[in-house]
Formats: structure tokens, sequence, C-alpha cells
């Protein structure tokens, strides 16, 4: 009987270290990979470093030591590699999109500055893209104000998978939209995990989203890695201090199970 070899690491960090300008140290010793196909958490505390150790894997800072990692490779020079392979979706989906632009040249914009496609190739691409997150064609026409929040970071998605991405980064993808419309872009983004083989790297506070939508998660506190393991065991077992502190302010309602584990418990 032959096995499957396992899947090669996507993306990653090796030793990352940051500070922003004069200030202290933000992230140290930062290591971990996630490997294709699979949904990785980066959770902690507020202040923990999530959305810089996110910005040093879009390439939008330099660490101060060590390296992203690209297929196993080193980032440094390799920006256009980065961009075909790792799209991000951002929190806030009012200031993510610009408000002059239609949607049609917001989710092409991938598109055209990696040189994927252009003219018809590109309309039918956004058009596909549009159709994936569940947006109608002529949505292609409007501008961003014309939808709702959700509708909004539907658009953000489209725009994120419109040139096929191997890896979504999303920093709090949900956590500005109300609960019914979180529900139904978690349930499009783990069809979008399925469906593309999409693989994930989710920053969230919300240890529901992580449970719905990541099989690993790693614990920031205070710039360093305190814990990683598959999901269930960080926040089924948690062992340190932070990841109790963490899974204790899941808000529980009287007489709910205390953890959630699936979607189903959101
Ligand atoms: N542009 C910046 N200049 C200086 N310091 C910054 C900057 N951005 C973030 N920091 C500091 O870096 C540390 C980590 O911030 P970061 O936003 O990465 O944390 P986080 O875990 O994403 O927090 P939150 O969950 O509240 O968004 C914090 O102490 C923050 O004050």
């Amino acid at each position: 009987m032959t096995s499957s070899p396992p899947s090669p690491p996507i993306l990653g960090v090796r030793d990352l270290g940051f500070a922003y300008r004069r200030g202290p140290a933000v992230l140290s010793e930062v290591s971990f990979e996630v490997t294709a196909g699979r949904g990785l958490a980066l959770v902690g505390e507020s202040g923990a470093g999530k959305t810089t150790l996110v910005r040093l894997m879009l390439g939008l800072l330099r660490p101060r030591t060590g390296q992203v990692l690209l297929d196993g490779l080193p980032l440094r020079g390799r920006m256009r590699a980065l961009r075909h392979a790792v799209q991000p979706v951002f929190q806030d989906p009012y200031s993510s999109l610009d408000p002059r632009r239609r949607v049609e040249r917001i989710v092409g914009e991938p598109l055209r500055s990696l040189g994927v496609a252009r003219g018809a190739t590109a309309t039918a691409m956004v058009e596909e893209a549009l159709r994936t997150v569940g947006l109608p064609p002529d949505a292609a026409r409007r501008y961003p104000h014309e939808f709702s929040g959700g509708q909004r970071q539907r658009i953000a998605i489209a725009r994120a998978i419109a040139a096929s991405p191997r890896v979504l980064l999303a920093d709090e993808p949900v956590s500005a939209l109300d609960t019914a419309t979180r529900l139904r872009l978690l349930d499009l983004l783990a069809d979008l995990r399925e469906s593309r083989r999409l693989t994930v790297v989710l920053v969230s506070h919300d240890l529901a989203v992580v449970a719905a939508l990541c099989e690993e998660t790693v614990v920031l506190d205070r710039g360093r890695v305190v814990e990683r393991g598959t999901t269930a065991e960080v926040l089924g077992s948690p062992r340190h201090p932070c990841t109790r502190r963490l899974v204790a302010a899941v808000p529980r309602l009287p007489g709910a199970a205390n953890r959630p584990q699936t979607r189903s418990d959101l």
C-alpha cells in the first residue's frame, strides 16, 4: 500500500524578529509553517503581534531578524511570487475597498498588476470570482458604497481569489460583521478552502471562527509563540496560561457546551 507524500510547506516564518522604529521587540524568534491545503490560525491577546506578523508575511514590513519563507525558501526579492501565491483579506470592508473604483476594477486589480489577464479574459475572470462569492454579475458595474458590509467583504474575497492564489491570508476577516453575516462568510471561506484547495492563514481573536476554519493553531503571547498544535488540542486542552485565558474568555450561553468545536457551535 502506498501513502500519499506529505504536503509541502507553502508559507511560513523562521526565527522571525521585528521591532517598529526605535520601539521594543514586537516579535521574537517566531517560527511556523503552513502546509498546502491546511488552515492555520494565529491567535493571541490584543497587542501580541498578530497583525504585524501578517504584514511581514505579506512583505509589507521587513524582518529585523529571521525570514519569511515561501515554498520553503527565503522570500527576499520574490515579491511577485509572493503576490501570485498569497492574497490578503483585511478586517474592515469599508476602508479596504477604494470607494472611487467600480467593483470590476477592484476585483480585477490583481489580474492586471500580476499580468494574469486583461480585456475580455479579465472581465470573465472577475465575473467568475463574483459568482464564486455569491454576488450577481451586475455587481461588477457598481461602487463599494452600494453594498452592505457583508457584501463588501465578499468583494474583498473576490479580489483575493480572482488571480487564483494558493494562500488566503486573512486578518480578522469577519470580526467587523454581525453574527448572521459572519456565519455566511465563514461558510463561504470554508467552501473556498475545499473547492479551490486553498490554504488559509487566519488571524482571529474569535476562537469559534478559528475552530470553524483551521486545523492548526499557533498562539502568540507578547511576540513569541507559546503554544502550537492542532486546533482541537490547543483549544481543547490549553497548556499555556495565555491560551487558557483566551479559551476562558469565550462567552458561554447558560447551559451551552463549554468550548466551540465545530461550526454548528457558533
Ligand atoms: N505602526 C506601528 N508603529 C509602532 N508600533 C506599532 C505599530 N503597529 C503596531 N505596533 C505595536 O506593535 C505591537 C503589536 O501590535 P499588533 O497590531 O501586531 O498586535 P495584534 O496582536 O494584531 O493586536 P490586536 O489583536 O489588538 O489587533 C503593539 O504593542 C503595538 O502597539
